[in-house]
């Protein structure tokens, strides 16, 4: 279990400063609705409910990228989701952020300027460092509390996340304890029957790493997507490569050829890889090929085939937890759902513990009508979610931890 303390411990009437991950994806400049606004909204409410003083910190995007832009948007879809007026201001922490900060009444809530704006906040230091910025050191007194509640940025060593908890009282949002108790399950929990992870997606280099990691706390791994061919790549059939303008998997093949092999050599038996896989046919319908009788990639595999689903639903069925991490298709063309959704829809069905992660494979959960209280958890996680799964400790949960424990002594 966590050992931080939550926002059940904070103090009555509190200036609280509280660090949320909004980070969304961006289209014409505006950002896109999306999970982490709606589970952030619950922490924000409650602490607007018991009266404290709410002031928001949040990144978007990365320097240099498209992605990078100013939250005023994101104040708005925010304050739709608590139900209250969120306010903002475009500053992180020079005078008119300080004014706001100090204007602010019991119980109303204020959005700070997108931290990466600010030189202090990236790159990555030590807690200490960090603590020693200008940016923690002119904040930090005007707060009586820090509460992290950006469980999905907690792999960054950056300002906003592991500064603070050393320079205020430190707690954990809600996002943050429900994200921890249910990614850290798969090290920490123990399981009457087998334990099953769903691999898939894109980033084949991050979910073999995992699996490599995960070693025998997983029973069996039912793999689907560009891992699921690499592997198959691994095994003889001439699949797993990049066809036409495709830039997939052959770098990402050199890059793990050899962790694949070993991990087939020594979890041989717990891998299960496609039998059959679909592509586009020529009159643009779905289209199924045996693996077996492929004798050379000509065309994009999208998604596992229907026997293969056959092989992975009752597989499903009989775990006792299933750990999802990537989509084992292109579920996001109705034609190549079947076996994202397949799996999905089995989970949704069994009585098992169930955590799906990773923002693509979980936008499959709301575009299929699948109802998000079928599944123990749904991750809002990527990288730290594979983080969690692989047992690496998050910096920014280490340091509230470390506040949990000074305050104790
Ligand atoms: N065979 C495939 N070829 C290309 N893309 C795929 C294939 N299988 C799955 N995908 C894509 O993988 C994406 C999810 O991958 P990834 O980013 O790794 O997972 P997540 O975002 O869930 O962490 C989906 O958007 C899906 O379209
Ligand atoms: O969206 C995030 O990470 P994710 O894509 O791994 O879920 C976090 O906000 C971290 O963002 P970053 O990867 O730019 O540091």
């Amino acid at each position: 279990m966590p050992t931080f303390d939550t926002i059940d411990d904070l103090p009555a009437d509190s200036r609280v400063l509280v660090r949320l991950d909004l980070n969304s994806p961006i289209e014409d400049g505006e950002p896109q609705d999306n999970r982490r606004f709606e589970r952030h909204a619950e922490t924000v409410r409650e602490l607007a409910d018991a009266d404290h003083r709410v002031v928001l910190m949040a990144h978007q995007g990365r320097p240099g990228r498209d992605d990078f832009t100013s939250l005023a948007g994101h104040a708005d879809i925010l304050a739709d989701h608590v139900g209250r007026d969120v306010a903002f201001v475009a500053d992180t922490y020079g005078e008119a952020a300080l004014d706001a900060i100090d204007a602010l009444g019991p119980g109303e809530v204020l959005l700070l300027e997108n931290t990466r704006m600010c030189e202090d906040e990236l790159p990555e230091a030590s807690p200490e460092e960090k603590a020693e910025t200008e940016f923690v050191r002119t904040l930090a007194p005007r707060f009586d509390a820090y509460v992290n509640d950006a469980y999905s940025a907690a792999h960054r060593k950056h300002a906003s996340l592991v500064g603070f908890p050393l320079a205020l009282p430190a707690y954990a949002g809600r996002v943050m304890e429900t994200e921890y108790e249910a990614n850290t399950a798969i090290a920490t929990r123990e399981f009457d029957g087998p334990v099953t992870m769903v691999v898939g997606g894109t980033k084949a280099t991050d979910v073999i790493g995992v699996m490599d990691a995960l070693d025998d706390r997983v029973d069996r791994f039912l793999l689907g997507g560009v891992a699921g061919e690499l592997f198959l790549r691994a095994a003889g059939h001439p699949v797993g490569r990049d066809v036409g303008e495709m830039d997939l998997f052959d770098e990402q093949w050199e890059g793990n050829r050899e962790l694949i092999e070993s991990v087939l050599d020594e979890r041989g038996d717990a891998v299960r890889l496609a039998s059959d896989l679909a592509y586009e046919g020529a009159d643009g319908d779905r289209a199924e090929v045996a693996v077996d009788d492929v004798e050379e990639k000509r065309e994009a595999f999208l998604d596992v085939g229907a026997a293969t689903v056959a092989d992975y639903e009752p597989a499903i069925r009989e775990s006792d937890a299933v750990f999802v991490k990537g989509a084992l298709g292109v579920f996001e063309d109705e034609r190549f759902a079947d076996g994202t959704v397949g799996v999905l829809e089995a989970i949704a069905e069994t009585d098992c513990f169930s955590v799906v992660g990773g923002g693509d494979t979980s936008r499959a959960i709301e575009m299929y009508g699948l109802s998000e209280d079928d599944f123990s958890h749904v991750s809002i996680a990527g990288g730290a979610y594979i983080r969690a799964l692989t047992g690496e400790p998050l910096p920014a949960v280490e340091v509230l931890e470390a506040a949990a424990e000074r305050r104790e002594r």
